[in-house]
């Protein structure tokens, strides 16, 4: 046994401490352990330590007066590199000096170490986290010059400490609501395993009492004790504790759609806020959190807001009512579901870029790889899911027979068919779960060009002579095309649509003179041109102004990536 150890297990016991069936070692790893000597039995109390023991933020407070401005855990990481300095001076030098010498959590990383978690959400986190608490540091050293001798390194090593080893204050005093931490010497010593049953159990007041450790499972002599840290996901135990595990079932990534070129930006934010779109983090509104099995219904609902058009949000504008959000059109679920897996897709790509040499690495360069592999087959995971609900709703789409009442289609104009549609759907997605049978494609559902000139082919060969370059153009060529297939009427199959959309309600789209001067414009630059070219095709009576003007808006309003795909329903 280490000298250190040594006067550490005198200390606690001299000070009123009881432990009995274990023993410290260091595994192969350099981690410390605690292994019980003798078998430990289920109820029994592992070790039980006086609250004066304690180091709490009242005695950090006590000795450094006049920090009241700063946060409970600043003062008590002065206070911890404080006494670390004074030595053996200190009543808690004894502890001090068996803690680890070297504490790698996320902060403590260094460049090298940062390569480890390039691409990840984690290293923004170590990043921002960093940058704040030196920020912090420099504010306490000034508050308090009597510790300037402090360095920076020796408050991030005692700041480590708080973040590998505290518990909450109410351990101690339950009727205390405030974020405050406690160190518990040789309670902190146990290392964590998930569903560990062990019971921290409080005896008598906060003066006098004591904190006891149960433990919940008989332990062979020999085995590892563990303790229970709570369900925690890696990137925190990453950066506050600097390990992490493979399968961590809590696990989750962290997506946020940036929406900092969007022009409608801030009428989103307004719908977000208005419908009370909660999101997982209070500071940030568009920040989610997906765990696997649990997409939020909520991340949902925010990325139908994200992916409105105009006119569905000019709908939208002030809704207030979050149910409405449960779906707000064809062209908006697909619109949204493709967003949320191009997301997670760009997240992929990056988190593959990964080439560090893995030869020799530290432990807790082995615990980011950790990291950065769960999160890549969270990620895998959860795109997976997001395309099943695709093409479940790709399925139910194409087993719509009726049209909503009211164009436009979106919920807050027709709620009732929607809550009728929903609870379809929701029998659909029962029967769907069960037979998991027949794919259904994107293209069958929505109208694409390549279909429109496929059914048309004299339309088709007409516009390959008038268009040099029909994908260059194709946002022209696709209202042409729809101008087409509207003239069959009811031998076109999208005729329900071409009627419903017909008149056009002016009401709903703002009116911008300029974009229709614009059409004008170039209405004027294919007519009658195209017509004395090919008068079968580009008939006057067919191809008018306000024909154009309905192509418009159908391509506005109901497409998909750049009017692409148009979803007719
Ligand atoms: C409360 S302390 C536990 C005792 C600590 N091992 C010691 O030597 O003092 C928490 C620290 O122990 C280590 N630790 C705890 N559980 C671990 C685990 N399951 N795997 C790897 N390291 C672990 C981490 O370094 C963590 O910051």
């Amino acid at each position: 046994m280490s000298a250190h150890l040594d006067q550490f297990i005198s200390w606690v016991k001299e000070n009123g401490a009881t432990y009995e069936k274990f023993d410290f070692k260091t595994d192969s790893e350099g981690i410390g352990c605690v292994y019980a000597t003798t078998k430990v039995g289920a109820g029994e109390s592992l070790a039980t330590l006086p609250f004066r023991l304690a180091i709490t933020e009242k005695v950090a407070r006590n000795a450094l007066p006049n920090l009241d401005q700063h946060s409970c855990r600043n003062v008590m990481s002065l206070f911890l590199a404080q006494q670390k300095k004074i030595g053996n001076e200190s009543f808690y030098a004894p502890y001090l000096n068996i803690l680890p010498e070297k504490i790698m959590t996320g902060l403590c990383f260094d460049k090298n170490d940062m390569r480890f978690l390039e691409n990840t959400t984690l290293y923004n986190s170590i990043e921002e986290r960093r940058q704040n608490v030196y920020n912090e540091f420099q504010q306490l050293i000034k508050d308090s010059p009597e510790n300037k001798n402090i360095t920076w390194d020796e408050f991030l090593w005692a700041y480590s400490v708080l973040s590998s080893r505290s518990f909450p204050y109410s351990l101690i005093d339950p009727s205390y609501d405030g974020p405050s931490e406690v160190l518990f010497p040789l309670l902190d010593a146990l290392n964590h395993k998930p569903h560990t049953h062990i019971t921290w159990m409080r005896n008598g007041d906060p003066e006098t009492g004591s904190l006891s450790f149960v433990i919940g499972n008989e332990i062979e002599a020999g085995e590892q004790i563990f303790n229970n840290y709570g369900p925690k996901v890696c990137d925190l135990l990453l950066l506050g504790y600097g390990f992490c595990f493979e399968n961590n079932e809590y696990d989750h990534v962290a997506l946020k759609p940036n929406i900092s070129m969007d022009p409608n930006a801030q009428a989103k934010l307004q719908i977000v806020q208005q419908a009370n779109v909660v999101s997982s983090s209070k500071e940030e509104p568009l920040l989610n959190y997906i765990h696997q099995d649990n997409i939020p219904s909520s991340f949902y609902k925010l990325m139908r807001i994200m992916v409105m058009n105009e006119l569905e949000l000019s709908c939208y504008l002030n809704c207030t009512d979050s149910s409405l959000l449960d779906f707000v059109g064809y062209r908006n679920e697909i619109a949204m579901l493709n967003t949320i897996n191009a997301l997670l897709q760009a997240r992929l790509m990056a988190i593959r870029k990964f080439s560090v040499d893995i030869t020799h690495i530290t432990s807790w360069q082995k615990y980011a790889i950790l990291y950065r592999q769960g999160q890549e087959k969270l990620l895998t995971i959860i795109v997976a899911r997001i395309e099943q609900e695709k093409s479940n709703m790709l399925r139910r789409m194409s087993t719509v027979t009726e049209l909503p009442p009211v164009a436009p289609f979106l919920s807050i104009i027709n709620p009732e068919y929607f809550a009728q549609q929903k609870q379809l759907w929701d029998i659909k997605k029962t029967q769907e779960e069960k037979s998991n049978s027949g794919v259904v494609t994107l293209d069958s559902v929505v109208i694409t060009l390549n279909q429109l000139l496929q059914r048309n082919p004299r339309f088709k060969k007409a516009t390959e002579q008038l268009f040099e370059d029909i994908e260059e153009e194709q946002d022209i060529v696709m209202m042409l095309a729809l101008i087409e297939e509207r003239s069959k009427g009811r031998e076109s199959k999208w005729n329900a649509f071409f009627e419903r959309t017909r008149d056009i309600n002016k009401n709903q789209v703002p009116s911008n003179e300029e974009a229709v001067e614009e059409l004008q414009d170039l209405y004027d630059s294919l007519f009658p041109a195209f017509t004395e070219a090919f008068p079968d095709t580009f008939s006057a009576e067919i191809y008018s102004f306000e024909a154009l003007l309905w192509a418009e808006y159908i391509l506005n309003n109901y497409s998909l990536n750049n009017s692409i795909f148009i979803v007719p329903i």
